[in-house]
C-alpha cells in the first residue's frame, strides 16, 4: 500500500466518549489530542489540545447527540488548527475497535466485510462496538479515499491457549454462540509488556510479565515471552477485576437470583453490573482520587470499596504468578495504575514471599516515564509503565499502510 502523508489520526470511541490523537509518524510528534465526553447527554464536553501550535487547551460545553456529531466537532477543531481531515498529509485513520472476536489477530484495513463482522460482534460488545462503528462510518464519509484501519483490543489475546480461553460450559452451546474468553485492552497490554521488557534491559521474548491495566475499565494479563497466556476480561469487558462502574467477577447465580427474586429484567441486571457496580456501586464514586480523598477524611464506605478493589487485584497477581511459574515483573498502568501509589502499595503488600515488594519512596514519586518502584535487588520487579494506546495504534496503522 502507498501512503502519501505521514500523519495518522487515531480515534478511540468509547461508549460515551471519543479520545483522539493526531500523530506525525515521520518523527512520532503528537500534533493534537483531545477528548469528547458525555456524548448523548446535555452536558457533553470537548477538550482539544493543539500540541503542534503550542496553543492553549480549548473547551466547549454543548450537547453532542452521538458519536457522529462528536467526530464532526473533532474535525472542526482540527481544521481550526490547520490540521483538518482534508489534509494531504494524512496517511490513514486508525480506529480502536474493542471486540474483534477470534478472527482479527492483526490491524485490519476496513472494508465492507470487516464492517459487517464488527457489526456481527455487537451482541458480545454492546457498549463498545456500536460506538466504534459510528466512528468508523463517520470517518469514512469524511475521507472516503483514505485507508481506515481497525486495531482490535482482542487481537493480543488471540494467543491465549484453549484451556485459558474456554469456559467450562457445554461445548456445543459455547461454540454455537461464540461464548469464550476474548480479553480486552490488548493494545495496552502488548505495549506495556514490551516497554517493561525494555525497562529491564531484556528482549520481550525472555520476560514474563503480569500487566495490570487499571483505568475506568481494568484488566490483568499474564504475558509469557511477549505472548498473552491469560487475561482477566472474558466474553465481554465485565469479567475480572473490580472496575470504576463494573463488578468484575461474581457468582453467575447472582444474575438468576436477582431475576427471580428482585423482579429485575436481564437489561436491568446488565446495566446494574456494567454501570452501577464496581467502585461507584460500592461507594458512590468511581474516581480513585475522590475515593482516596474520602478515605483520608475517615470515610468507611470509601475504605471498604478500596479494600475490595485491592483484594481482587491481589488475587489476580497470585493467580497469574501461578500461571506463569516464573515472573520477572509486575507492571502497573493506566489512570489508576500510573497515578495511585496507595493502590500499588496495597496490592503488593504481603507478597514478599513471592519476591515482590514496593519501595515507599520510589512508589511515592511522580513521573510520566516508565520506572521501577521495587527496592534495588528485588527478585521480581514492580514497575509503573505509562500506557500509550494511541501511539501503539498509530504505529500499527502506519506500518500497515506503508508496507
Ligand atoms: N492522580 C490520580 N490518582 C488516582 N487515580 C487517578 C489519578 N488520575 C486518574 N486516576 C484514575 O484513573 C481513571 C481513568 O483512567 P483512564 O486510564 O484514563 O481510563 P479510561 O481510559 O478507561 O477512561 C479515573 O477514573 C481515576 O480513577
Ligand atoms: C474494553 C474496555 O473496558 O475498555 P475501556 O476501559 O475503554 O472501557
Ligand atoms: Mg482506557
Amino acid at each position: 500500500m502507498t501512503a502519501n502523508g505521514t500523519r495518522v489520526l487515531v480515534l478511540n470511541s468509547g461508549s460515551s466518549s471519543v479520545k483522539y490523537q493526531l500523530l506525525d509518524m515521520a518523527d512520532g510528534a503528537r500534533l493534537a489530542a483531545g477528548l469528547v465526553e458525555r456524548i448523548g447527554e446535555q452536558t457533553s464536553r470537548l477538550v482539544h489540545t493543539p500540541l503542534a501550535t503550542g496553543g492553549d487547551k480549548r473547551e466547549q460545553e454543548a450537547p453532542i447527540a452521538d458519536h457522529s456529531a462528536a467526530l464532526q466537532a473533532v474535525a472542526a477543531e482540527l481544521a481550526a488548527d490547520g490540521l483538518g481531515l482534508d489534509s494531504p498529509e494524512l496517511a490513514a485513520i486508525g480506529h480502536r475497535v474493542v471486540h474483534g472476536g477470534k478472527q482479527f489477530t492483526e490491524p485490519t484495513l476496513i472494508t465492507d466485510e470487516v464492517l459487517a463482522e464488527i457489526e456481527r460482534l455487537i451482541p458480545v460488545a454492546p457498549l463498545h462496538n456500536p460506538a466504534n462503528l459510528t466512528g468508523i462510518r463517520t470517518a469514512m464519509a469524511l475521507r472516503p479515499d483514505l485507508p481506515q484501519v481497525a486495531v482490535f483490543d482482542t487481537a493480543f489475546h488471540t494467543t491465549m491457549p484453549e484451556h485459558a480461553a474456554r469456559y467450562a460450559i457445554d461445548v456445543a452451546t459455547a461454540d454455537a454462540y461464540r461464548v469464550r474468553r476474548y480479553g480486552f485492552h490488548g493494545t495496552s497490554h502488548a505495549y506495556v509488556s514490551r516497554k517493561t521488557a525494555e525497562l529491564l534491559g531484556k528482549d520481550p521474548s525472555e520476560v514474563n510479565v503480569i500487566v495490570l491495566h487499571l483505568g475506568n475499565g481494568a484488566s490483568a494479563t499474564a504475558v509469557a515471552g511477549g505472548r498473552c497466556v491469560d487475561t482477566s476480561m472474558g466474553l465481554t469487558p465485565l469479567e475480572g477485576l473490580v472496575m470504576g462502574t463494573r463488578s468484575g467477577d461474581l457468582d453467575p447465580a447472582v444474575i438468576f437470583h436477582l431475576a427471580r427474586n428482585a423482579s429485575m429484567s436481564i437489561d436491568e441486571i446488565d446495566s446494574l453490573l456494567n454501570k452501577k457496580s464496581g467502585l461507584i456501586g460500592l461507594c458512590g464514586d468511581n474516581d480513585m482520587r475522590e475515593i482516596r480523598r474520602r478515605i483520608d477524611e475517615g470515610d468507611e464506605r470509601a475504605k471498604l470499596a478500596f479494600d475490595i478493589y485491592v483484594h481482587r487485584l491481589k488475587k489476580y497477581i497470585g493467580a497469574y504468578y501461578a500461571v506463569l511459574g516464573r515472573v520477572d515483573a509486575v507492571a502497573f498502568t493506566a489512570g489508576v495504575g500510573e497515578n495511585a501509589a496507595p493502590v500499588r502499595e496495597a496490592a503488593i503488600a504481603g507478597l514478599e514471599e513471592l519476591g515482590l515488594a514496593v519501595d515507599a519512596g520510589l512508589n511515592a514519586e511522580h513521573s510520566g516515564s516508565a520506572r521501577l518502584v521495587s527496592p534495588a535487588g528485588s527478585r521480581v520487579a514492580v514497575a509503573v509503565v505509562p500506557t500509550d494506546e494511541e501511539l501503539e495504534i498509530a504505529t500499527q496503522v502506519y506500518a500497515l499502510v506503508t508496507a
